[in-house]
């Protein structure tokens, strides 16, 4: 098993310097989410400005209420009781403003973040499926997961905060003017204490950014490790391999457990200067105002005034750093999206239709050779020809190329050279609904959705009723165990669910449902991949000869190793080392092509073992 490192992590975004310019990158990622989500940003920034506005003019409200109800109430010994009702109608009214104001800027957020998750869950998951199969080999199933749920939580992490900081903003900027307006010396404190700030944030950012990186990386390990060995569970406790899987995922766990104290370490030495520096602000504004009063330049209701709004600034101004201390990791999470949405490869269709009948159709491989990404040629000039209607079946040792001649045939992968034509038309000429609507491709390895054995049937295809699912179970040698499976009497045969992958099915069982699955949707190419190996061969042997002859006949490209079966095809394509060595009828192989009456035989020794073995250990059961 390979560790998947940061593995994924593609070069181009290696190269990219992360802590310069972070800034500037950060910030042209703010402007594309708030492109895509502008309304709800809207409401979240008007609202936030409201509450500023709002905030700014209680500051004035404290200020006239301390002046000209408390201050009169403690010299006189008596205010009227109207004053004393504005004052509280004006204290009550602004912070209900101030309230509904907040409603907005915290749902404004909220609605934005999720709105430009979804939309970038939703473009990576279109990109993964548009990808092709070799660019899924090369890349681990937890870090895809990674990139749509960590990489997008930490691009978008900024948007939280964000109205709240555009609104602090505002303040700072109309808190700055009243400050001038009301004191110079004042203002030259708040002049200090502002940029002071935002420098300090500037450097948090610059020296969190490779942190935040290699932290993104390291999720992207841990899930990648996580997903590889929980998917693995049943091999892992099989060959008793829990420790040394525990040990290999401990071992990621920990390197990101490091990464993440890294960046608590430098939060922890930043933070408190970032949170502290407003306050001391207050203190020194405090300090400037009372000596500003003495001196007679300012009133006592500026100097409360000017204090409180030092003091409500203290708190907002702090949104501001948290924006710029999520860039660095929005930056390199945004890197990492964008390494997906922008890879490429993905297969191109042309716009041939093939008519929508049921008669079976013509495969021909023409002059095929196939050479894998890392350069190893899997097939080389193979020419053959499935004529409608005729079962043909792949032999070959292993590693012969069979799975791979069957992926070119469903074009899950397009040849290196040669082509590969259905009716005569190439396949990379057929739309893609063409294409999926005349050949089937079923694996040996079939995957059954965690739903209802109906769903995993007609996979949401129109026009599939329940007496076609039948008739296709039917075919598929699978009616007999559906019908009886009860999960409860109300969901029963086709409402059963089968669980995760369709663990509550033996392997046989699921190989059938898929198949059953590919004939439901009346292909006129089937193509088997050892798609009945886990059947017993003489099911395997009844669901080969029905479909031969079957009403919905299909042409049918068949890999196998049973003899039976190889028997049942009209003609035998034997590979050896990615050439087609031999070709013929199984009885004309066996005579005249020696590696291929080998090949067969060794297979029929390992069957009869097999079922002996079966036999012997059925008996030692009921001994
Ligand atoms: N993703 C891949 N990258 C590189 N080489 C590959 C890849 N998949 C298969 N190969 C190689 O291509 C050759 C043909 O593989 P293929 O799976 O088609 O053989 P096969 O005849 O189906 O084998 P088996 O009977 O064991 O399933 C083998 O040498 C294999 O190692």
């Amino acid at each position: 098993m390979t560790l998947p490192t940061g593995a994924d992590t593609p070069s181009s975004l290696d190269d990219q310097p992360v802590d310069d310019r972070i800034l500037r990158q950060g910030l042209r990622n703010i402007g594309d989410m708030i492109r895509l989500e502008p309304k709800p940003f809207a409401i979240g920034a008007a609202g936030a400005m409201a509450n500023t506005a709002v905030t700014l003019f209680l500051s004035f409200v404290v200020g006239w209420v301390v002046s000209g109800i408390a201050v009169p109430a403690y010299e006189n010994g008596e205010v009227a009781f109207g004053t004393v009702m504005v004052g509280v109608a004006a204290l009550l009214g602004t912070s209900i403003v101030r309230f509904s104001t907040m409603c907005a800027r915290r749902i404004g957020a909220g609605v934005m973040m999720f709105g430009v998750q979804a939309h970038w869950r939703r473009r990576i998951t279109r990109r993964y499926l548009a990808l092709p199969v070799s660019w899924h080999q090369k890349h681990p199933t937890g870090t895809l997961l990674s990139n749509a749920n960590a990489d997008v939580e930490a691009a978008t992490r900024p948007l939280a905060p964000l109205p709240f900081a555009v609104g602090t903003l505002f303040m700072v900027v109309v808190a700055m003017g009243a400050f001038f307006w009301i004191d110079w010396a004042i203002a030259m404190v708040a002049l200090g204490m502002f940029p002071t700030l935002f420098a300090l944030n500037a450097l948090f950012a610059t020296k969190m950014a490779p942190r935040a990186k290699r932290a993104q990386e390291l999720r992207a390990e841990v899930s990648a490790v996580g997903h590889e060995s929980f998917d693995g569970a049943l091999v892992v406790k099989a060959m008793g391999r829990e420790a040394a899987e525990t040990e290999r995922f401990s071992a990621s766990a920990e390197a990101l457990r490091d990464a993440m104290i890294g960046v608590g370490r430098l939060r922890a030495a930043f933070e408190p200067a970032i949170s502290g520096l407003p306050e001391i602000g207050v203190l020194v504004a405090l300090l400037v105002g009372l000596a500003r009063f003495e001196a007679g330049a300012i009133d006592l209701g500026q100097l409360v005034t000017v204090s409180f709004m030092f003091s409500v600034l203290a708190f907002p101004v702090r949104a501001i750093g948290w924006v710029l201390g999520d860039l660095p990791g929005s930056v390199v999470g945004r890197r990492r999206v964008d390494h997906v949405l922008s890879a490429t490869g993905d297969m191109t269709y042309g716009d041939n239709e093939l008519p929508e009948t049921t008669t079976p159709a013509r495969l021909e491989f023409d002059a095929v050779a196939y050479a894998y990404p890392d350069g190893h040629e899997a097939l080389h000039e193979v020419t053959f020809t499935v004529e409608p209607g005729t079962t043909v079946a792949l032999v070959g040792a292993t590693g012969s190329g069979k799975s791979t001649l069957a992926h070119l045939a469903a074009r899950l992968i397009d040849p290196t050279r040669g082509a590969v034509t259905l009716d005569h038309q190439d396949l990379r000429d057929l739309t893609h609904a063409s294409l999926a609507r005349t050949t089937a491709l079923v694996q040996q390895i079939p995957f059954v959705f965690d739903d209802t054995i109906r769903a995993n049937l007609a996979l949401d295809r129109a026009g599939l009723t329940d007496d076609r699912l039948w008739d296709a179970l039917i075919a598929a040698g699978a009616e007999k165990f559906v019908a009886a499976l009860a999960s409860t009497p109300e969901t029963s045969g086709l409402d059963t669910e089968v669980g995760e992958r369709g663990t509550t099915l033996s392997g046989g069982q699921r190989q059938r449902l898929t198949l059953a699955r590919a004939l439901a949707g009346t292909p006129r190419l089937l193509i088997l991949d050892d798609a009945t190996s886990a059947v017993d061969p003489k099911i395997e042997s009844q669901i080969l000869t029905g479909l031969k002859h079957s009403a919905d006949l299909a042409s049918v490209l068949v890999v196998a190793y049973r003899r039976a079966t190889i028997a049942l095809a009209d003609e035998v394509v034997f590979l050896e080392d990615g050439r087609i060595t031999a070709r013929g009828t199984h009885q004309d192989l066996l005579q005249t092509h020696q590696p291929y009456a080998d090949l067969v035989t060794a297979y029929e020794r390992a069957e009869a073992e097999r079922e002996f073995e079966g036999e012997f250990n059925d008996e030692e059961a009921t001994a």
